[in-house]
């Protein structure tokens, strides 16, 4: 399955319509409807009060100005006041309401983003860069959450102001209201007609956005190698271009952006233009009062204002609905490996006596590359087997198939009895235990790396936990480090040697105490003393424990009941440890 994400937007014809995008958003934000309609009474209220005031006014200049009635004119000002003051409190209750509703949104959004992310399968990660997963986590939805907070109910109060004001402009005088709504029409077929643009801007802008995060992210974790290699040029002159990509997208969404505005404020002025001219042709023909004109300036005024307001607004929507994109688009992703319903009629030719069982399985990498040939072999419970072979084989291949990180292409994985897609993740990763090649461990202490994946200690007291160490035999190792289980682990696992990572990584998957334990590579950096603690340990694993040793170095598996040779993705059985090299000499030699 291609989870690239950048391809897949890529090769969407174009951009989700608004309405799409706000459903979707909406099903997602459920719980806050209540607060959205509270808000936008409020909103209406407002509009509703602030829209009464040209009203009074122009009624003041043709009943008490006209007719210098003071008295009138002063208990009209003393109900403006109020009415401007009542609105002013729906505005402020507005606010309120709604920056609550952002951050909510905010956190709801973020979450829900990495919830989906940890659902995601290996296969995801492998194809998207960390950096750009990043950004859609922090810039993206802050960009969606600056829209609902800050200018959603702007929006809203926009486009109330807007209609009251032009069913007013119609119903004092339709001609008139023609005239003065007319440049507005123009206004909302350009800004259809532009939209689409505008938002494919914003999209590219935020995907250069999300392209330097991961430049950054990229060098960041390889600071090292740069350093070493002295190749600050290499990653300065990626990091230049993408921040010159970057710099001409926001610049061009900038533009687009910012479009709306000029060409409102023209055709604002145009419409005041209209009404002041066809205002003082009906006056002069005693078909309008001045008060009603003042009235209705204003309320052209109040027709356009929000227009040209609704040019920002629009802006950081079409920013909002591209964030949008690549949220939801990290949201409708599936894992496509699914857990299935065990089905307990179909055995299928599974080998009772075997812990795991490979039938008929092939693989193929998301980019298309086939690695495994339909391979079959079983391990059964307790015994220790070897997987040897050259670089590029397929070991580490194999390894992933049994910890589920993929599925195979073809055949079935059998674990404990069940096909191995009818497990829950728990369960599969409790039978499991797998050291990585590079082991990684989390920022914190030796003990937090310890007892992570390993929920069962979690509550254990520091004795408590010293004694199971101690049960599994792993006391010793401990002693490798400085401060024993209190070593400090500094941010990507440095601060203790490669050896010293393997050494946690290995105890961690110890003490799980698994059925199958996969060492992959797992001691390749240490020394042959503690390796040779290593070798005692395993042995004195629960006699059930079946392990999967993989190494190049073929002391290290001298103690195996069975030496699978593995090569251009096929798996043959070694007889005996001088097969195994035998065939890795032969291979040296027809390589
Ligand atoms: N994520 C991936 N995407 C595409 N191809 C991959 C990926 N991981 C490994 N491969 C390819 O699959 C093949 C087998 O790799 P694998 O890591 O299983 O070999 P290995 O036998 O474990 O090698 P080594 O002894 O060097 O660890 C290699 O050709 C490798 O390039």
């Amino acid at each position: 399955m291609n989870y690239n994400l950048n391809e897949l937007l890529a090769n969407r014809d174009r951009p989700s319509s608004g309405k799409t995008a706000l459903r979707d958003f909406m099903r997602l934000m459920g719980g806050e409807k209540r607060n959205l309609l509270e808000a936008q009474i409020y909103i209406l209220l407002n509009t509703g009060l602030n829209l009464t005031g040209p009203l009074l006014v122009g009624y003041s200049i043709d009943q008490y100005v006209q007719h210098k009635r003071l008295d009138g004119l002063l208990h009209m000002g003393g109900i403006l006041i109020g009415v401007y003051l009542l609105a002013f409190v729906m505005a402020y209750l507005q606010t309120n309401k709604m920056g609550g509703v952002g951050q909510r949104m905010l956190f709801t959004l973020r979450n829900a983003v990495f919830i989906k992310l940890q659902e995601l399968p290996v296969a995801f990660f492998n194809q998207n860069k960390a950096g750009d997963l990043i950004s859609r986590i922090n810039n993206d939805t802050d960009k969606v959450n600056q829209f609902f907070s800050q200018s959603l109910m702007q929006f809203v109060g926009s486009v109330f102001t807007m209609l009251g004001a032009g069913i007013f402009l119609l119903s004092i005088n339709w001609k008139l209201g023609v005239a003065s709504l007319a440049p507005a029409a123009f206004l909302l077929l350009f800004t259809r007609v532009i939209s689409p643009w505008v938002r494919q801007r914003n999209a590219r802008n935020l995907k250069s956005a999300g392209s330097l995060s991961g430049e950054i992210q990229e060098s960041l974790q390889n600071f090292k190698v740069i350093i070493a290699f002295n190749r600050r040029d290499y990653f300065r002159k990626r990091f230049q271009e993408a921040n010159d990509d970057n710099y001409k997208t926001s610049i061009q969404a900038g533009v687009a952006n910012n479009l709306f505005l000029p060409v409102s404020t023209f055709l604002s002025a145009i419409a005041q233009l209209l009404v002041v001219a066809y205002g003082i042709y009906m006056i002069m023909h005693h078909a309008f009062t001045i008060g009603l004109l003042v009235s209705y300036l204003a309320y052209v005024m109040n027709f356009y204002n929000p227009v040209r307001q609704m040019a920002a607004l629009w802006a950081n929507l079409q920013v909002a609905q591209a964030g949008w994109d690549r949220i939801a688009q990290i949201l409708s992703l599936h894992s496509d490996l699914e857990i299935r319903e065990e089905d307990v009629t179909n055995a299928n030719g599974y080998t009772k006596s075997a812990l795991l069982e490979f039938k008929d399985v092939s693989f193929r990498y998301p980019d298309g590359k086939l690695v495994l040939h339909s391979i079959s072999f079983r391990l059964e419970p307790g015994k220790t087997y070897a997987l040897v072979g050259p670089t590029g084989g397929g070991k580490t291949t194999m390894a992933s198939l049994i910890a589920r990180l993929y599925d195979p292409t073809q055949g079935e994985v059998w674990l404990d009895g069940r096909d191995i897609r009818t497990y829950t993740p728990a369960v599969r990763s409790q039978k499991v235990g797998f050291i990585l090649q590079e082991p990684f461990l989390f920022s914190g202490t030796v003990r937090d790396n310890l007892l992570y994946g390993n929920e069962q200690y979690s509550h254990y007291t520091p004795e408590e936990l010293d004694a199971s160490i101690r049960e599994a035999n792993l006391e010793s190792l401990l002693g490798r480090f400085e401060n024993g289980i209190e070593t400090e682990i500094l941010p990507n696992g440095e601060g203790v040697s490669l050896g010293q990572k393997q050494l946690i990584a290995f105890m961690r998957a110890v003490l799980r105490n698994p059925a199958l334990l996969i060492l992959d590579e797992a001691t390749a950096n240490i020394d042959t003393v503690t390796e040779q603690l290593l070798d005692d340990i395993l042995r004195k694993l629960p006699a059930t424990t079946t392990r999967v040793i993989i190494a190049h170095r073929l002391n290290t598996i001298e103690s195996a009941d069975e030496i699978f040779f593995v090569n251009s993705g096929s798996v043959t059985r070694a007889g005996s440890m001088q097969d195994a090299v035998n065939m890795l000499l032969h291979d040296k030699r027809s390589s």
